[in-house]
């Protein structure tokens, strides 16, 4: 595994030009494992990673594993998880890491170095990131993503109901915490072309964002579509002229169409079409 000097944005606005911009989650729920007929253990772990990335990571822009259905598994797991990285990486998709790490900055530093050092094991093209310490204690991040060609996703506006008391809540300049983490990565990616690498989370779930300033000239990944009810023909009304810079994930919802490789393959087409069509009439 090896991390790349081409800026991630750079490969990422190819891979969406390429391939349409979907992101396919690797989530193995102890729930889908059963309902794919594996075991909840570390071989139907592999089984069913290795069968996601073999139907769609030869076609989707990105594939975002989840980390925490690995750790559950322990070390194995997490094996399992490297090696799943490196396949999709192999068959062209770009990975971005779900695990969500947020820190003191000498912390965050160590957690840097596991996903975003180019010769780490678990190297990854980018990795989501929580701001909630403050936005300047993932500079160790920002700097060695920008060392290594890798990006990071900063949660900004989140699809689960509860973010809403942290991240619309208002600071004292007038401007939301969620705003706030915007800004951050709107300065971030000043002057990069032909897209930044240092994206924000927005949840797709969230209806109208025209108050937010979504311009941040970086990917925004955009999870909440299929099993949190949200869909394709979504996309416009929440994200606006942003659009163009949306990765929408699916996880589950095409995840329960598995093991078959090829119904696998077909609902992530769908969406991919249902994604390519909702953003061209935008
Ligand atoms: O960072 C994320 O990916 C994320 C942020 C967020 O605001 N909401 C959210 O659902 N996610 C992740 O996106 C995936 C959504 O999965 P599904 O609901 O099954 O499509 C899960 O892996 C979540 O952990």
């Amino acid at each position: 595994m090896t991390g790349t000097t081409e800026p991630f944005g750079a490969r990422l606005r190819r891979a969406m030009d390429e391939r349409g911009p979907l992101c396919v989650g690797i989530d193995p729920h102890a729930s889908l494992l059963a309902e794919w007929g594996l075991d909840d253990d570390v071989a139907g772990l592999e089984r069913f990673s290795r069968t996601v990335v073999e139907a769609v990571a030869d076609r989707v822009a990105v594939l975002k594993p989840q980390s925490a259905f690995f750790e559950r598994f322990g070390s194995r797991g997490v094996a399992v998880l490297e090696k799943s990285v490196e396949e999709a990486r192999a068959a062209g998709a770009l990975v971005v890491m779900d695990a969500k790490r947020g820190d003191i900055g000498s912390t965050m530093a160590a957690y840097a170095e596991s996903f975003l050092r180019a010769d780490a094991p678990l190297f990854s093209d980018a990795l989501t990131v929580s701001p909630y310490l403050g936005y300047g204690s993932l500079k160790p991040a920002v700097d060695l993503a920008r060392e290594s060609g890798a990006g990071l996703f900063v949660l900004a506006l989140t699809s689960n109901p509860e973010g809403g008391e942290v991240q619309h809540a208002v600071r004292a300049d007038g401007r939301s915490v969620g705003a706030t983490m915007l800004a951050h990565l709107a300065a971030e990616n000043a002057g990069e072309t032909p897209l930044g690498s240092f994206g924000a989370v927005v949840g797709a779930t969230l209806g109208d964002l025209s108050s937010y300033d979504l311009d941040v000239n970086g990917p925004l990944l955009a999870p909440g579509i299929g099993a949190q009810g949200a869909t394709p023909a979504d996309l416009p009304a929440v994200f606006g002229a942003a659009v163009r810079n949306v990765v929408p994930n699916v996880s589950r919802g095409v995840l329960r169409h598995g093991p078959d490789v090829t119904a696998l393959r077909n609902a992530a087409d769908r969406f991919a079409d249902e994604v390519r069509t909702a953003v061209a009439a935008a």
